[in-house]
């Protein structure tokens, strides 16, 4: 069987993974991303790249080759307001901040996916994106006071979960859920099937 390994710290990205019936082992990239882009879609591509690299290297290294067949999945999300990026907070301030912008407007989430795999030696990459907008009501200063105060923010890009409380907020999206999620996971086995790979068999 082939070896599929996430190279991501998510929780949400295992779940994903998990609930399309995807077998894998969890190996969290450790390296600084560096960005060089500036679109919202090149930005989310190479980060992903890079997180996926890093795994795909230590592989290497505790095998003393790339393993053939070896499969590496990376992920970067971020949330684009107008012409800005926003990552995760830095703090509750810059929470509340992102928040407030983005209540009562819409904005795009991007995740960038890149995929390695293991082959004759090298490593062949395979990269897409997923865009999704999303759509907030008006919410009041109070409302996302307590939000941020309940921590959930903190790890998020945006500054928020939708799959959490901020779901209250929420007046819609149009495309991929999960994709705002951290995973676009029919898109990567859609992606995946055309260069002959079946994630889950
Ligand atoms: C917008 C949004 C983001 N997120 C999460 C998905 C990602 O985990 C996170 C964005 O951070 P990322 O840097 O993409 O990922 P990460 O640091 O959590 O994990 P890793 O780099 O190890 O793969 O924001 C949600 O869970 N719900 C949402 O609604």
């Amino acid at each position: 069987m082939k070896k599929i390994v996430l190279a991501s710290a998510s929780p949400r990205r295992r779940e994903l993974l998990s609930q399309v019936g995807i077998e894998f082992e969890v190996k969290p990239a450790d390296g600084e991303e560096k960005i060089t882009s500036t679109e919202p879609s090149k930005i989310v591509e190479e980060l992903s790249y890079q997180k996926a690299m890093f795994t795909a290297r230590a592989l290497e290294k505790e095998n003393g080759h790339v393993p053939e067949g070896c499969i590496v999945i990376g992920a970067d999300t971020i949330v684009s307001y107008e012409d800005r990026i926003l990552g995760k907070p830095a703090d509750r301030d810059k929470a509340i901040q992102m928040l407030s912008m983005l209540q009562g407007n819409t904005h795009q989430v991007y995740t960038g996916v890149t995929v390695l795999t293991g082959e004759s030696g090298s490593w062949k990459v395979h990269t897409f994106f997923e865009c999704t907008d999303v759509i907030f009501y008006p919410v009041s200063e109070e409302e996302i006071e307590a939000y941020v105060d309940s921590g959930d923010p903190m790890d998020k890009a945006g500054s928020y979960g939708i799959q959490g409380a901020w779901g209250a907020y929420v007046k819609g999206i149009r495309g991929d859920y999960n994709n705002v999620v951290g995973l676009p996971v029919a898109r990567l086995i859609y992606e995946t099937k055309k260069i002959g790979i079946d994630l889950r068999g």
